[in-house]
């Protein structure tokens, strides 16, 4: 007889539902719902999102799914009082206004004491610095709190009853240490005044709990519901990772990351010590604009993706002159929450369509080759890059990226990696071993030694460096 796990992608613009046969790892549905445009956001919306998708996958009528997880947007703050609803909408990890209190946080005990304690020094992205921004903001809703969640656990709990976490989704809290896998909660104490009740922290593959009676199809025993994780965790997970493979995911964020049996410590504090979704660590870089920038500037100059491919790649290479930062939302790497984008080098000849589209495609591109740069520096070991998530698709990215890198780029066949990671995950807690499922790579892009991508690459570090001085 068949059986089939489910993996659950709730990410940042949407909430993706793979059903995946369990024997061979193929996809046999998926389905998505969007979430909304902002930076905060009620958690009853992913439920939502999460119910629609789930009856378009089609799961409710299947009587064979023995395995369902949940994996979802890293650090969102979700805040409930006793009776669990939420105190105030869910602060989102690109949501920046907690900047000043993150700042105060790396003030008050520097980097070094951060590392120590957390593995990852404090910016507006990480859950405890939501927290001190409720409670010095909102006092009223902080008092109310009285267990603090992540995106994904919220969805854990609505389909097991369950609170619980696991490793890689706890250790982005900014109250969690990965090496010695225990929470930190002095730290709550300091910065929100108090410790409110947090879900209980799971090994990779142990199960939370099964199936809610009323998320069940026709028939069957409740599938087990597995511990989740944080989205590039469970990317990780889903394209199998291996030491000395480096994940550039292109989303909402930028993330570059690897898996590795050993903490990295970086020392700047730039790189986030997080945990993997298989028991081991994973260093992570994320920029706050990516995949954005490029839908932004298309939508800008009133093109659709392939008119805004068409117009990246027929100009000049290295953008006519044009260069940009794409700051659109602030950053997070390099630290700068109050950062706008920048247009430099605009003269009657290169302002047009072409090299507007190029410098938007090499400023992502550019800020993921800085984060690569990063890793390499704390010597994490980079002999392969994967290409994954909706920027991915962009054969402009693609065409830019190899070098602007000066490295070969592997691009795994187009897929949910995050919601393959957990259906991964769902399957492991299901059975008790990790499934044997293929990874198959799409294509191999190597550098082309274009000239035009270097040259850009040096005006964007140039204009990088001059924007940051103005701004500290
Ligand atoms: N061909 C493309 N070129 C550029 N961006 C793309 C392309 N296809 C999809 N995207 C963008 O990718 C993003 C979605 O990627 P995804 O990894 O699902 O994001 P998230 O996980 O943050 O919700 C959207 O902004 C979408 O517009
Ligand atoms: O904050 C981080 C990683 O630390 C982001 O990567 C979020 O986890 C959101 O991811 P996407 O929705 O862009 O995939």
């Amino acid at each position: 007889m068949s059986a089939t796990v489910v993996g659950i992608d709730s990410s940042t613009q949407s909430c993706k539902v793979v059903v995946v046969d369990l024997e061979s790892g193929k996809v046999l549905s998926i389905a998505t719902a969007p979430h909304p445009d902002g930076t905060s956001v009620d958690p009853h919306v992913w439920l939502q999102a999460l119910k629609t998708a789930w009856r378009e996958a089609g799961v409710p009528e299947r009587g064979d799914v023995v395995g369902v997880s949940v994996a979802g947007q890293q650090h969102g703050m979700v805040a409930v009082d006793v009776q669990g609803a939420p105190v105030h909408d869910a602060l989102l990890w690109n949501d920046v206004r907690s900047a000043p209190q993150a700042a105060r946080m790396v003030s008050e005990h520097g980097v070094d004491w951060w590392m120590e304690t957390v593995n990852m020094a404090p910016v507006s992205s990480m859950t405890l610095a939501k927290l001190a921004w409720l409670r010095e903001n909102e006092p009223q809703a902080a008092a109310r709190v009285h267990r603090v969640m992540l995106p994904h656990d919220w969805l854990t709990l609505h389909l097991s009853g369950e609170f619980v976490t696991d490793r890689s989704d706890a250790s982005g809290t900014g109250y969690f240490h990965a090496t010695d896998n225990q929470y930190r909660p002095e730290l709550l104490q300091e910065y929100f005044g108090a410790v409110p009740e947090l879900p209980r922290v799971l090994a990779a593959h142990e199960p939370a709990g099964t199936l809610m009676p009323e998320w069940c199809g026709t028939g069957g025993t409740p599938a087990v519901v597995g511990a989740g994780a944080g989205d590039n965790a469970a990317a990780g997970l889903g394209l199998n990772l291996e030491p000395g493979e480096v994940a550039i995911s292109v989303g909402t964020s930028g993330t570059v990351f690897a898996c590795n049996a050993e903490p990295t410590i970086d020392r700047s504090g730039v790189t986030a010590g997080f945990a993997d979704a298989t028991g081991q660590h994973l260093p992570l870089l994320c920029t706050i604009n990516a995949a954005r920038v490029m839908t932004t500037t298309a939508a800008t100059l009133g093109a659709d993706l392939d008119e805004f491919t068409r117009l990246a790649t027929s100009g000049p290479s290295d953008a006519g002159g044009l260069t940009m930062l794409p700051y659109f939302d602030g950053e997070r790497t390099p630290n700068l929450p109050e950062a706008t984008g920048r247009l430099d080098g605009l003269t009657r000849a290169s302002f047009t369509r072409e090299n507007l589209a190029r410098s938007a495609v090499l400023a992502v591109a550019n800020s993921l080759a800085d984060c690569l740069d990063i890793l390499r520096d704390i010597h994490v070991d980079v002999e392969r890059v994967l290409l994954i998530g909706g920027g991915a698709k962009s054969d402009a990215l693609r065409s830019v990226l190899p070098d602007t890198l000066n490295l070969t780029v592997s691009v795994p066949r187009s897929a949910e990696y995050v919601a393959l990671g957990a259906a991964r995950q769902a399957a492991w807690a299901a059975t008790g071993r990790q499934p044997d499922w293929p990874r198959v790579i799409d294509s191999e892009l190597a550098p082309t030694g274009d000239t035009g991508v270097g040259e850009f690459r040096e005006r964007y570090g140039a204009l990088r460096r001059r924007y940051e001085k103005q701004l500290s």
